[in-house]
């Protein structure tokens, strides 16, 4: 039997920022849930069933917290499910809900994702104390700084890439209202001035701590043709995983990330990415790392991603624009950010993307990885329902 098509008929965010005091996480989730029924034109007993993810328990310090949410997300008397795989969770948690409107288990799912992280301390709660480990391993900017490093090493790339990255996706932000970071005076040699954190890492090369939820409402064919705008539809979808250690992992580029985007352009068909997908929106917390995926998911030879960042390629103008939103460097509510790319992706190929729109984009990769570089989530959407 054929799977049903899925559309993305709704897309709600709250405004991304380093503290939502005003609410609770239960008025956060449901905050960004009632824009995407909105966009839907559904009300909540339109909704079959509610998929919900976010990151570690340790961001928040609330255990399980989808324990109490079913209330404020319209889920009593419908199944709820939690999907948790660290940073990608929002990207796994829509595929997971994609996936049971494509067996046809349910015709209409709401999924959402979300952090609160101003509950807590991400940096201290991703510097685990493991024994026998060494003990800078400061958050996951402490993690990931060697991994950049080696790509550093490898491909010979100047050190000016990361700063251009950076630089590229805040002024991008400036044109998404619901990104966190507005840094209206910045400036490139602002960028390449800020302190080191993390080195290579600067400050204003790295992702910020953000509160923010993000919500898309997923439908079937008959759905999509009650939508009252444009659907996303999609084309594929993929997970991967591979341990955080094992000998011959590769941190720069991980053997998972390679296969999870090698399945989803087989399965939408795609055989040359740079030229057959018109936005991509890429997990990129820490700036090198858009160069590093360039090459992983197969958009530039190994060792040549850098070159198309400093061409100019993946500005929001080029030929392949990347984090057109801003992305996760300028918004991380970590659990949700998978799904905002997801969404964003969604979002480009509606045309409803706003200051941040491509021009013409009809195909869009949404791509999120978490752990230590060991989760890989990735869909591919676009504008027309899938061929087959
Ligand atoms: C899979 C993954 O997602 S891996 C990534 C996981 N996430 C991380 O590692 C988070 C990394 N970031 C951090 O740890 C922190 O944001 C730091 C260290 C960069 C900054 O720490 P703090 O200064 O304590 O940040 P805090 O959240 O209190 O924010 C203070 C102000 O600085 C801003 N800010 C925070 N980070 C940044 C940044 N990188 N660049 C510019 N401004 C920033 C905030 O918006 C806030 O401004 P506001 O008061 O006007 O809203």
């Amino acid at each position: 039997m054929t799977k049903e098509p899925v559309a993305v008929v709704g897309i709600g965010q709250t405004k991304h920022v380093a503290a939502r005091r005003d609410v609770s996480i239960a008025g956060l989730v449901r905050e960004a849930a009632r824009r995407a029924l909105d966009d839907a034109h559904l009300a909540w007993a339109d909704i079959d069933a509610v998929v919900i993810g976010k990151a570690p328990d340790f961001f928040e310090g609330v255990m399980m917290p989808e324990l109490y949410l079913a209330d404020a997300l319209g889920a009593v008397g419908k199944p709820m499910l939690r999907v948790h795989t660290a940073g990608s969770v929002g990207g796994s948690t829509a595929l997971v809900a994609a996936n049971l409107v494509a067996a046809r288990v349910h015709r209409t799912v709401l999924t959402l994702a979300f952090e609160k992280q101003s509950e807590s301390n991400a940096m201290w709660g991703l510097s685990l104390p493991i024994p026998f480990q060494q003990p800078l391993l400061a958050g996951a900017g402490g993690f990931f700084a060697p991994h950049v490093r080696a790509y550093m090493r490898r491909t010979g790339a100047p050190d000016t890439i990361g700063s251009l990255v950076a630089y590229k996706d805040r002024r991008n932000a400036l044109k998404n209202p619901y990104a966190h970071l507005h840094e209206a005076d910045l400036t490139l040699e602002k960028v390449q001035a800020s302190p080191m954190l993390w080195d290579p890492i600067r400050y204003s090369e790295t992702c910020p701590s953000s509160d923010g939820a993000c919500a898309m409402v997923l439908t079937d064919r008959t759905g999509a043709a009650r939508a009252p705008h444009p659907p996303a539809w999609v084309h594929g979808g993929a997970m991967r995983s591979e341990p955080t250690l094992f000998a011959g992992k590769d941190f720069v580029s991980p053997q998972a990330g390679k296969d999870c985007a090698a399945d989803v352009y087989h399965q939408a068909g795609i055989t040359d990415p740079r030229r057959e997908i018109d936005a991509v929106e890429m997990y990129v917390p820490f700036s090198w790392y858009e160069p590093m995926w360039l090459e992983n998911l197969g958009f530039a030879d190994e060792g040549e991603g850098w070159k198309l960042t400093e061409s100019g390629l993946t500005e929001l103008d080029g030929g392949l624009p990347v984090n057109p939103s801003g992305g996760v460097l300028s918004t991380n509510p970590i659990g949700a950010s998978g799904m905002i790319r997801f969404a964003e992706a969604a979002l480009q190929v509606r045309g409803r993307a706003g200051e941040h729109q491509v021009d013409g984009a009809r195909r869009a990769l949404g791509h999120a990885y978490g752990g230590g570089a060991q989760f890989f989530a990735m869909w591919l959407v676009g504008a027309e329902p899938p061929a087959r």
